[in-house]
């Protein structure tokens, strides 16, 4: 039996593009995007699945189509009757991408209502994958029962990898979104935080410092991610650094990050040291960027 990887997290309508407004229609977010590059890079002795909730839409309705024929498993993505998937838009500002979200009563929000679901929908898992975007989404309490899910599946074997992916526009305010992260991570085996967006909110002056913190934490393995940057992977016992590869091309680096966890994560869990994982995380991102939108054709990652 193959063996599983499972994500966790929300999944909207993406438009890209934008020039003379005329936009691309895509699905994407970030826990889909890294699971969509697991699913690329390793082979059929991994299942992976995407757990989210969706309505009865035609928009739901083709995301798990969407899904089903890129071989991303939809047995455990819960239907809401009255809800429908969020949607953002994607703009380029000075340099880098932007979005602006319309999710406040998205399905999504509700992906952790139900326990009994989450318990199947985390069995037997060999990872779980989840963001701090995963926990910005969720009510209080239903963020309680995610993490109850995730501590339990990780007492039964699973190693738990998450990305604090800050969004400060998604929580009530920066001391909650600070709190509730450093207390996910502390639960996680991989952490896989972005030096830039942390340095502010934690008050770290180097990607050092970050990967302390985590380290700290109890957490086995760090991945900072630092831009166009060298990252830093960091264990107890081990400090790597590895620079991307030139890059001549940024079209739209809208999962650029997610991108390079799902290659990093394919990497490790097929034996890669952290040395060479971090190297084929970086070349997978580089040529996401490349291209409009998060998810890019995965022959062009492989
Ligand atoms: O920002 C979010 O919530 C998204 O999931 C949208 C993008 O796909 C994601 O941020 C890219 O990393």
């Amino acid at each position: 039996m193959a063996k599983r990887i499972v994500s966790i997290g929300e999944c909207m309508i993406e438009m890209s593009g934008g020039e003379d407004r005329t936009y691309r229609l895509g699905y994407a977010g970030d826990t889909l995007n890294t699971a969509w590059y697991l699913r690329a890079l390793l082979d059929q002795d991994w299942s992976v699945d995407y757990v989210t909730a969706l309505g009865q839409d035609r928009y739901s309705s083709d995301i798990r189509a969407f899904l089903d024929d890129n071989g991303i498993g939809t047995n455990h993505i819960q239907t809401i009757h009255d809800r429908r998937p969020g949607l953002y838009m994607i703009h380029q500002e000075k340099g880098d991408r932007h979005f602006t979200y319309w999710r406040d009563s998205s399905a999504a929000k509700l992906l952790a209502d139900d326990k009994s679901a989450l318990a199947n929908a985390v069995e037997g898992a060999e990872l779980v994958y989840f963001s701090g975007i995963t926990l910005a989404i969720l009510a209080p309490r239903a963020r309680g029962r995610l993490l109850g899910a995730i501590v339990k599946a990780r007492d039964n074997g699973a190693r738990i990898a998450f990305d604090t992916n800050l969004r400060p526009a998604l929580w009530s305010s920066p001391r909650v979104m600070a709190g509730v992260l450093t207390a996910a991570a502390s639960l996680c085996d991989i952490v896989l935080p972005t030096h830039t967006d942390e340095a502010p909110l934690f008050g770290d002056k180097t990607i050092d410092d970050t990967a302390d913190r985590y380290l700290e934490l109890g957490v086995e393995e760090v991945v900072v991610k630092d831009g166009s940057k060298e990252a830093l992977i960091a264990t107890a016992n081990e400090r790597v650094r590895i620079a991307p590869p030139p890059v001549t091309n940024v079209v739209d680096a809208t999962g650029a990050g997610d991108s390079f966890n799902g290659a990093y994560l394919s990497a490790r869990l097929t034996g890669k040291n952290l040395r060479e994982a971090a190297e084929a995380a970086h070349r997978t991102a580089g040529i996401v960027i490349g291209h409009k939108g998060a998810l890019v054709d995965p022959k062009l990652v492989r």
